[in-house]
């Protein structure tokens, strides 16, 4: 297997759409890396360069050991000689072509013998497991069998490197949960390098082993999982990767005595945080990271007391529940173990571990 390097990789579509802007990305050979960020900012054409179908404006590209664009050095490999497998958002399977054909297809282009072309499609099929489908036409599959075929086709001519495109977001919200565990499977049976780009957090999290979230065309962060949702470098990709809870304040006292001042929401800090400026903040926390209690809890010295409120809205989500308590005129969103009742007064607690203090002017983490 191969790692694939970009480094300062710029593209600019037309005169001004900097659709990337000096990426630069290193994902270790056997390594599935997501990458995320919202609609349009990059992350499709970060595959497309990858891939070849895009020629990057400036910087390198780097496949294994082969320099395979490089405007500067007037390099650029084109994608018939990358051994790379893509698989497109859509899936962009041939609808008039059997699933043998399509998947066959890359094998034709590259004109191996028949009997190789067999052998090869019905072995990636059986991995996949696809085999009973080769006969039929793709519209008269499964949403999740056809996205096997788009992932045979790519694999088939066993690429070095495999790209996905949003692989799920055709896929139904039940199918999704298999089709993430079974792509996760494959690419971990097959050892094979694996960039996947999406917008969907629960993807990022549940397959990457790191991840690199991409905000108009500039990398913010690259990290395994839980630091990307745990230490967010901004509240940018805080709030990308999941669910928080951000009030505005300022940071006041000193000493042992330093405090989030956001008016409602006022907590006592573990520690003096060194915020420039005129000590603008704001902080972050997950609604599971906010404890409720009918109770005053006194033995817990990871809380940190935040005041009484009433519980406006408590939904079952299966297992847990999402709570939302209005505390005097700000709202705290909340993820319990346990229900609570409309209006039932609550005290608020946030864990004190968890909290994150980002500075205002610049949003960068600067505590958590
Ligand atoms: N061929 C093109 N010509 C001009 N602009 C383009 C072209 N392809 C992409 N762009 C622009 O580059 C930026 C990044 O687009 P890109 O498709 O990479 O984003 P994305 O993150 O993949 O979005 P989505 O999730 O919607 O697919 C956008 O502003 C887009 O309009």
């Amino acid at each position: 297997m191969v790692r694939v390097y970009l480094h300062e990789v710029t593209k600019i579509f037309g005169k001004n759409v900097v659709a990337l802007d000096k990426v630069e990305l290193e994902v270790r050979s056997g390594e599935f890396m997501v990458v995320m960020g919202p609609s349009g900012h990059g992350k499709t054409t970060l595959l497309r360069v990858v891939a070849g179908l895009e020629e990057p404006t400036d910087g390198e590209v780097w496949i294994g050991d082969t320099l395979v664009a490089s405007p500067r050095k007037g390099i650029f490999i084109p994608p018939k000689d990358r051994n790379v497998g893509m698989v497109f958002q859509n899936w962009a399977l041939y609808p008039h072509m059997k699933v043998f054909d399509n998947i066959a297809f890359p094998l034709r282009i590259k004109k191996l013998p028949k009997s190789e072309i067999e052998k090869k499609v019905r072995e990636i099929a059986e991995v996949l497991g696809i085999a009973e489908t080769l006969d039929r036409y793709p519209r008269q599959l499964s949403g999740g069998q056809q996205q096997r075929v788009a992932i045979a086709r790519a694999l088939v001519k066993e690429p070095q490197v495999l790209l996905m495109d949003e692989p799920f977001s055709n896929l139904d919200a039940r199918i999704r949960v298999t089709a993430r565990a079974f792509v996760k499977d494959i690419q971990k049976k097959l050892g094979i390098t694996t960039i996947l780009v999406t917008h969907d957090p629960a993807d990022a999290l549940t397959l990457a082993d790191r991840i690199a979230v991409l905000r108009r065309g500039v990398i913010q962060q690259i990290g395994l999982p839980s630091e990307i949702y745990d230490k967010p470098v901004n509240v940018f990709v805080a709030n990308f990767i999941g669910d928080i809870n951000l009030f505005d304040g300022s940071i006041v006292g000193k000493g042992n005595e330093v405090y989030f001042d956001g008016g409602d929401v006022k907590v006592q800090l573990p520690q003096n945080i060194n915020v420039q400026g005129n000590g603008s903040v704001i902080l972050g926390i997950r609604p599971e990271d906010v404890v409720l209690s009918k109770e005053v809890i006194s033995n817990n010295n990871d809380l940190i007391y935040v005041g009484k409120g009433t519980v406006e809205i408590s939904e079952f989500a299966g297992g847990k529940f999402n709570v939302m308590v209005k505390l005097q005129s700000t709202e705290v969103k909340v993820v319990s173990s346990t229900s609570f009742g409309l209006g039932e007064p609550v005290h608020v607690y946030f864990n004190s571990r968890k909290i994150k203090i980002f500075d205002k002017q610049t949003e960068k983490l600067l505590y958590g």
